[in-house]
C-alpha cells in the first residue's frame, strides 16, 4: 500500500469523527437524555447480534458510579487481528471507522436501536473516553480512545481460560455534547427487558452501582 493511500484513509476516519461530534443529532437522534441512553443501545446491539448469531447467551449492562456505563457479552470477542487495508486490528476498525452503510447500507444514516450494530464508532466519538477489553484465544486483549481517537495501541493485558470469551466496552459519554449526563435506571430497564423479550434465550441483567447497595435487575424469556 502506498503511503498517500494511508493518509488518505487516515483522513477518512478522522473526518468522520469530527461529523460525529459537530451534528451527534443526525447519527443518534438528540443530545438529550434519549440520546444519551441511546448510546447504550448502539453498544448493546452488537452483543445482541453476537447472541442472534447463536455465540452470547449472557449481556451486562452496568451503570458505574460517574455515570459511566460497561457493556460485557460472552461471545466470541470482536475479533483482533490486523485488517489487511486499513494495517489496524478489527476491533479498532470497529470503534474508529464511522461505517458510511449506517444502518441501511448506502450513505444515509437511520437513527434508531435498529439491529446489526455499526454505532459503536458514533457511541466512540461522543465519549470522553472508552475503554475495549475482549478475550479471545486465551488472551485479554484492551485498547482505549478519546472521543473517538486512538489512544493506545491493542495490547495483551492478561490471560485467561481459553473457554471464556467476550467483549467487555466501558465508556464515559461526553459532557460537553450531552445535555444530560445522569442516567435513569428504568430507562434502561423497560429498553432491556423488551430486548431479552424479543430475543428469546438472552439473558441480559442490569446493575446499578451509583447507590450505597447495587440494585440489579435480570431478564431471560424462554422460547
Ligand atoms: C459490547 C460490545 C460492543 C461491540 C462494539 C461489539 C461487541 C461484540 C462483537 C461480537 N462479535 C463479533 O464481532 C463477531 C464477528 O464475527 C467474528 C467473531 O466475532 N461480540 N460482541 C460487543
Amino acid at each position: 500500500m502506498v503511503e498517500h493511500e494511508y493518509g488518505g484513509d487516515q483522513i477518512q476516519i478522522l473526518e468522520g469523527l469530527e461529523a460525529v461530534r459537530k451534528r451527534p443529532g443526525m447519527y443518534i437522534g438528540s443530545t438529550s437524555a434519549k440520546g444519551l441512553h441511546h448510546l447504550v443501545y448502539e453498544i448493546v446491539d452488537n452483543s445482541v447480534d453476537e447472541a442472534l448469531a447463536g455465540f452470547c447467551h449472557h449481556i451486562q449492562v452496568e451503570i458505574n458510579k460517574g455515570n459511566t456505563i460497561t457493556v460485557t457479552d460472552d461471545g466470541r470477542g470482536i475479533p483482533v487481528d490486523i485488517n489487511h487495508k486499513s494495517g489496524k486490528p478489527a476491533v479498532e476498525v470497529v470503534f474508529t471507522v464511522l461505517h458510511a452503510g449506517g444502518k441501511f447500507g448506502g450513505g444515509g444514516y437511520k437513527v434508531s436501536g435498529g439491529l446489526h450494530g455499526v454505532g459503536a464508532s458514533v457511541v466512540n466519538a461522543l465519549s470522553d473516553w472508552l475503554v475495549v477489553e475482549v478475550r479471545r484465544d486465551g488472551k485479554v486483549y484492551k485498547q482505549t480512545y478519546e472521543k473517538g481517537k486512538t489512544t493506545s495501541d491493542l495490547e495483551v493485558v492478561g490471560s485467561c481460560d481459553p473457554e471464556s470469551t467476550g467483549t467487555k466496552v466501558t465508556f464515559k459519554p461526553d459532557e460537553t455534547i450531552f445535555e444530560v449526563t445522569e442516567y435513569d435506571y428504568d430507562t434502561l430497564k423497560v429498553r432491556l427487558r423488551e430486548t431479552a423479550f424479543l430475543t428469546k434465550g438472552l439473558k441480559i441483567s442490569l446493575t446499578d452501582h451509583r447507590g450505597e447497595e447495587d440494585r440489579k435487575d435480570v431478564f431471560h424469556y424462554e422460547g
